[in-house]
This record gives C-alpha cells, sequence and structure tokens, in this order.
C-alpha cells in the first residue's frame, strides 16, 4: 500500500503566458503553491496579490502562498484579501514569527512556516501550537528546477517527529528537488504535502504528472 501525500503544483515552473491554461491543467492537485518573491530575502522576483486575485477566478484550488519575502508582517492582509487560503512566511525574516502567525489566523487563513536547509527545527519549537503547516525547504529557496538535498530526508523525519510529539495537526510540506523518482522517500520520511514545480508544470501533460505523482507510477 502507499502512503498518499496532497500534490501541491508550484506555479513558479508554469508558462507565465498562459496562467488560466496551466491551472486548468491541474485541476485534479490539492493545493496550488504560490512561490512569491521579492529579490531581496531571495534573489529572484515573481509576482505579488494582484496576480493572484486575478488567478482566484479562474481555480478551485486552495491557494498555499509561501512568502519568500522581507517584513512578512506587511503584506498579510494584502495575501489575505487576494483569496490565499494558507498563508507561509520564513521564519528567518521575520522579527516576530509567532505574531505574523496571529495575524494569518486574524485573517481566517491557515498559518504556515518554512525553514531554509539550514535553519534548525528547534527555531520553531515554541511556535508549534500555532502552525497549521510546516515548510521544510529541500533546496534553497529562489529558483525552481535545482536538486534535492539529500540531508532534508534527515531533517523530514526530524519534522515528523515533532509535529508527532506536540500533538499537533500541521501539515508537513517539502519544497524543492521532487521528482517521482525521489518522492517515495520523501513520503516516506514524514511528508504530508509535496509542492513540485519543474516536475509538473515542466511537463508536456500537468494533469497527467500530479496523477503520476499522486500514484507514484
Ligand atoms: O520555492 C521554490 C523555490 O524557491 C519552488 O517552489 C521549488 O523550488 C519547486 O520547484 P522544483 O520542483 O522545480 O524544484
Amino acid at each position: 500500500m502507499i502512503i498518499t501525500a496532497k500534490i501541491a503544483p508550484s506555479l513558479l515552473a508554469a508558462d507565465f503566458s498562459q496562467l488560466r491554461e496551466q491551472l486548468q491543467q491541474i485541476e485534479n492537485a490539492d493545493y496550488l503553491h504560490l512561490d512569491v518573491m521579492d529579490g531581496s530575502y531571495v534573489p529572484n522576483m515573481t509576482f505579488g496579490p494582484v496576480v493572484i486575485e486575478d488567478l482566484r477566478d479562474f481555480s478551485e484550488l486552495p491557494f498555499d502562498t509561501h512568502l519568500m519575502i522581507e517584513n512578512p508582517e506587511d503584506f498579510i492582509e494584502d495575501f489575505a484579501e487576494a483569496g490565499s487560503d494558507i498563508i507561509t512566511f520564513h521564519e528567518e525574516a521575520a522579527l516576530h514569527s509567532h505574531r505574523v502567525l496571529q495575524q494569518i489566523k486574524n485573517e481566517g487563513c491557515r498559518a504556515g512556516i518554512s525553514l531554509n536547509p539550514h535553519t534548525p527545527l528547534a527555531n520553531i519549537k515554541y511556535l508549534m501550537p500555532e502552525l497549521d503547516m510546516i515548510l521544510i525547504m529541500s533546496v534553497n529557496p529562489g529558483f525552481g528546477g535545482q536538486s534535492f538535498i539529500p540531508v532534508m530526508r534527515e531533517k523530514i523525519s526530524a519534522a515528523r517527529d515533532m509535529i508527532e510529539r506536540h500533538n499537533s495537526s500541521a501539515e508537513l510540506a517539502v519544497d524543492g528537488g521532487i521528482k517521482l523518482d525521489n518522492v517515495d522517500e520523501i513520503v516516506d520520511a514524514g511528508a504530508d504535502v509535496i509542492v513540485a514545480g519543474s516536475a509538473i508544470f515542466g511537463k508536456e501533460n500537468p494533469a497527467e504528472a500530479v496523477s503520476r505523482f499522486k500514484n507514484r507510477v
């Protein structure tokens, strides 16, 4: 029996000239992962709340917004009003992570925190009661198409243990370098949500790629 995980295609790898069509091609996914980059926290830029608001009309999927930006506390309201269902920010980018989690919840969204590959899980120990999602970066954030950092398997297992120990209902998401040939070991290590960009939008048939990830064939 295979353990199932939710699949969250990352829009970063989509054809931005055809976003509406691309969204229609991944309706069989569980979340739409939206990578927001500001060119400062990470060395790349993508899109902001205006684009997310326009996309909201063309997808029924829960919007899983991943903020890779400085000062996330200044933009929570904008991304919530744009139609995000889950908002995740980086622990390393926020001065007061606990307060930002409260801000997200006050906007009616699920609250997530992301950790860069080098950031210890201990940094979020006292945030556990507030977390709806933990997003482990398995590449250095900023670009799609990078290779999964192997030692992140150990971190995913440790995060799973931490979730169990705290009786937490947080979903464990993993982002970066996930392909059909390594997804098994990532799910077996404890991931609930698989974020994949190039392995889904980089394919000719994204719907088929989603279903292959779900069935892992
Ligand atoms: O957050 C990201 C990069 O910062 C992307 O979501 C992630 O890298 C997914 O892309 P790929 O599956 O192509 O590695």
